[in-house]
């Protein structure tokens, strides 16, 4: 079946509000929050602790589902998919990269990341794999375990998977959260390569991770406080502090940028 390209944003939130729990200690975590994340963008997410990025990645990546409102992913009505749709849409059209790399020891490079296609019961194109490792410099780690492989090479193992399907959009929590200033800007570099062909929304501490997207979008307690187009990252962590957060303490601040 051939499926007509969805020309709207890659990703959009509509009046989504999401609240945890009931009565007087019911928290909302998301207030109202409306935005659009354009097909091939980049956008870094950042907050102060609580502020709700967590709770909009997972509303957008159809993981959670919001209190209420709407979110669109490729042009689908997530809240209109029951369970099943939504599994489906989230292991065909979306790809997630944690601050875990989440990688399962036992099995090679080359296995991790043909994983999620081979639990789904989908074959891959020969020489998939090959050319997608190539490109992202392990072409010559397919046969390696993950505990031969340095943090920055393990997390571009998990891109490795993520980027398989092709999948519409990348949703990366604190992708460098765990690695140092080097190994974090192979991978942002790969992040901000891929925003070519899939849309980025990363969710990010570091001013300097969040500096190699296009736009950063700033959250303050559940609600969008600012949407800045390409900040450099001091101008990032002034406008955090501003926003009550604290220095992350595993920023890169004084490394290099992009
Ligand atoms: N499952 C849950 N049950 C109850 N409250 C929750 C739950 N998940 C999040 N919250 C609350 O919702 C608010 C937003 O949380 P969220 O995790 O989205 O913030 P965050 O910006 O990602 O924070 P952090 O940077 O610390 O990860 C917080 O007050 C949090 O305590």
């Amino acid at each position: 079946m051939t499926r007509t390209p969805y020309a709207g944003p890659a990703v959009e939130l509509r009046h989504a509000v999401k609240t945890y729990g009931e009565g007087p200690s019911a928290v909302t975590a998301l207030d109202d929050v409306s935005i659009a994340f354009p097909a091939g963008s980049f956008t870094a997410v950042m907050g102060p602790s609580g502020s709700g990025k967590s709770s909009l990645l997972n509303c957008a990546a159809g993981l959670d589902r919001p209190t209420s409102g709407s979110v669109v992913v490729d042009g689908v009505e997530l809240t209109s998919l029951d369970d099943r749709s939504l599994t489906r849409l989230r292991r065909n059209r979306l790809g997630f990269v944690f601050q875990a790399f989440n990688l399962l020891p036992t099995l090679t490079v080359r296995q991790n990341v043909l994983l999620p296609q081979e639990l789904g019961g989908r074959r891959t194109r020969a020489g998939a794999v090959d050319q997608l490792l190539e490109r992202l410099g392990l072409a010559e780690r397919a046969d390696h375990y993950p505990s031969e492989l340095s943090g920055g090479q393990q997390q571009r193992v998990a891109i490795a998977r993520a980027l398989l399907t092709e999948p519409a959009v990348i949703f990366a929590d604190e992708p460098t959260g765990a690695l140092d200033t080097t190994a974090a800007g192979e991978v942002l570099a790969l992040l901000r390569e891929s925003a070519s062909r899939q849309t980025v929304v990363m969710v990010t501490h570091d001013p300097v991770a969040a500096a190699y997207a296009d736009r950063v979008v700033f959250f303050a307690d559940g609600r969008i406080a600012d949407v800045v187009d390409t900040p450099g990252p001091e101008a990032i962590a002034t406008r955090l502090t501003q926003l009550g957060a604290r220095p992350a303490p595993h920023s890169t601040m004084t490394g290099a940028t992009r």
